[in-house]
């Protein structure tokens, strides 16, 4: 198998399922409709560009997560013509722990609620990026005409319409530095990542001594065994019946109540005494035996922006 298995991109968004509902708040409130984007309306405008971090749901539980360092990161823009500002974000249709675990219903059929997509909306809200955690950002990184932005937003909008499946877990062979890389994450802080690096390729100045970490959510196994779709691991009695109970067990820890904390810890917990895990990515299920010493870890770790800027990210 030749690692890490690279993220499938589809020719169109499908429709999301309507059993699957966002919950706490909506998708993207504020924001336009499908294939939305801001363009700048002059190509010799300046177009300045931000990065921007904050604890993921803020909106509920305040620099909480911080302390975990765990981070939502999105892009800002300011047309310097007309002094106007936008964000986007790329972030779950339906919420975090819908994307990570499906809903087992009871036929044992599975239901996955993992879309991800791009959120455009009018104005940049200081005091969501500007918080009180150290963590939070809403920095400058550099700035690129109107004509080259305009050039990039066609390719954010593809982007969107190709990238659609959310992935939550990064996977290692181990925590050290030559680990091998099974499989990427592609959240939120993904598009960022893709974002700036394709701004860098349309022309855009990035301003030197620009540091940024990323949240990743790391589970660290053996080599992963493919096992193929749901349809082929049903034909196993075994396998299928240990792949439901898996699945069943994390589905019954997701928060229906207000009490997150509770079930992430749970979750959590969970990874360090059964050691593993049926991975979900691309459309088929991979299995992995987790390696003793550190099964699970959140990683906060500097990406050089030289290596985001001239890396090749699909
Ligand atoms: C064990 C399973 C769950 C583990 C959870 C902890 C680790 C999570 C690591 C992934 C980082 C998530 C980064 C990301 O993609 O954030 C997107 C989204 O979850 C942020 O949601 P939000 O409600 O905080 O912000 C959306 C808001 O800005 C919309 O305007």
């Amino acid at each position: 198998t030749q690692w890490p298995i690279p993220y499938e991109r589809v020719t169109s968004r499908p429709t999301n399922n309507p059993y699957c509902q966002a919950g706490l708040i909506t998708f993207c409130p504020t924001g336009k409709t499908e294939d939305a984007m801001v363009y700048a309306e002059d190509d010799d405008d300046i177009i300045e560009i931000f990065a921007l971090k904050k604890p993921v749901w803020s909106f509920k539980f305040g620099d909480l997560m911080a302390k975990f360092k765990v981070m939502h990161d999105a892009l800002g823009f300011r047309s310097q013509k007309t002094g106007l500002n936008w964000t986007m974000e790329w972030y779950e249709l339906d919420q975090l722990f819908n994307c990570t675990f499906p809903h087992v219903l009871r036929d044992d059929s599975f239901i996955w609620c993992n879309q991800g997509a791009l959120c455009v909306y009018e104005g940049i809200v200081d005091s969501l990026w500007n918080g009180t955690s150290d963590l939070s950002m809403l920095k400058k990184v550099g700035q690129t005409s109107g004509k080259n932005y305009n050039a990039w937003a066609s390719w954010a909008v593809n982007d969107n319409n190709t990238g659609v499946y959310y992935e939550t877990w990064s996977v290692y062979s181990d925590n050290g530095p030559n680990a091998t890389i099974y499989f990427d994450s592609y959240d939120c802080a993904s598009f960022v990542i893709r974002g700036l690096n394709q701004l860098y390729r349309y022309g855009a100045e990035i301003l030197p001594n620009i540091h940024l970490n990323y949240t990743r959510i790391n589970l660290y196994a053996y080599e992963p065994q493919l096992l193929g779709t749901y349809n082929q691991i049903i034909q196993n009695k075994t396998l299928h019946k240990d792949f439901i109970n898996f699945y069943r067990e994390f589905d019954s820890k997701k928060p229906t109540t207000e009490d997150w904390i509770k079930s992430l810890l749970e979750i959590y917990e969970t990874f360090f005494i059964s050691r593993r895990f049926y991975l979900y990515f691309n459309n088929v299920y991979w299995y992995m035996r987790l390696k003793e010493t550190t099964p699970l870890k959140i990683t906060f770790y500097e990406i050089p922006i030289g290596s985001i800027l001239k890396n090749e990210i699909i």
